[in-house]
């Protein structure tokens, strides 16, 4: 397995369409588009990695699957009534469809999905104590505890936040958030200012390859439905309007985030995470979309076969 990583850092390291960082958060637009980095986690407990796979960056839009992850255990089915569970069909930061919808989003890993998930969380609680709660779940499915915000980067975010902003008071003029706009928008954004390693990422993610088991703890975060559940979510919307690509191309359950990394969940083997900055059209990571499908065509890992 180490030698199919290695295989793929070099091919990527050898791309020269690397994408485009994105920018329209300005502290992203710093990050180096050559990065790259992989790391795999199996159930078994083995860890493999190659290229820059302990250096943090910004996990934006992954974190979603970890606050749906609370916010399902916090109120279960109940919160499907203020959040949808089919794929959009258009870009993350799409108004379009709450308007004809009554203010609910299609799914939890759009902007809007995501910014009603952390409302839904919140719980009358201020914005502190609901990031000391994500955060330290994040730490101890990752089991590390030196995982941290990048403040810089929400501070950022908060600063350009008007696209964001406008998604969530249009669903608050439907009745959809109960809490103050702009406390859920600055926790929203400390949410995806989280920034972890593809190594930390991919043990975060490995309890959704093993049946809501944490490994190599043992210890139970969520039950095997919930995980199936939410490995569909992310098979189904975690892409966005390229969900259906991703399927095409990759096959497994993945999100990604506009800091380049992708987090995709082999049900039974384990979790790989990938980071390239340089994002295609749709906000998606170019090259860590490419070392995906390069690693199921060597594994034959996709949930569709080889
Ligand atoms: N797709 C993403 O990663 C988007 C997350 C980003 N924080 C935003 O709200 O725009």
């Amino acid at each position: 397995m180490q030698d199919v990583l290695n295989e793929i850092a070099r091919a990527m390291a050898a791309e020269t369409e690397r994408g485009k960082v994105a920018d329209y958060i300005p502290e992203l637009a710093h990050v180096d588009p050559q990065k790259f980095a992989i790391s795999l986690a199996t159930v078994e407990g083995a860890r493999y990695s190659a290229g820059c796979a302990t250096t943090p960056f910004s996990i934006q839009s992954i974190s979603k699957v970890f606050t749906l992850t609370i916010a399902l255990g916090k109120m279960g089915d109940a919160l499907w009534s203020n959040v949808g569970r089919e794929p959009s069909g258009d870009p993350f930061n799409s108004i379009v469809q709450l308007e004809h919808e009554g203010g609910k989003p299609r799914n939890p890993f759009i902007n809007a999905g995501a910014i009603a998930v952390v409302d839904a969380i919140m719980m009358g609680h201020e914005p502190k104590e609901t990031l000391a709660e994500l955060l330290s779940f994040v730490r101890y499915i990752a089991d590390d505890d030196s995982i941290c915000f990048d403040h810089t980067v929400a501070a950022s975010e908060m600063a350009h936040r008007d696209r964001n902003a406008s998604l969530a008071h249009f669903m608050k003029a439907f009745g959809r958030l109960r809490h103050d706009v702009d406390k859920v928008l600055g926790t929203y954004f400390h949410q995806c200012a989280i920034a972890m390693s593809c190594q930390q990422l991919a043990h975060a993610g490995l309890f959704l390859a093993s049946d809501g088991v944490n490994q190599p703890s043992n210890i139970r975060v969520v039950s095997p439905q919930r995980a199936r559940r939410i490995n569909s979510l992310m098979m189904m919307c975690g892409h966005y309007d390229a969900s259906g690509e991703f399927a095409f191309r990759v096959g497994l359950p993945g999100k990604s985030g506009v800091g380049g990394g992708i987090l995709a969940i082999a049900p039974g083997q384990g979790a790989i995470a990938v980071w390239s900055p340089g994002l295609d059209e749709y906000g998606n990571s170019l090259l860590g979309t490419k070392a995906l499908e390069m690693f199921v065509q060597r594994t034959g890992w996709s949930v569709f076969g080889h």
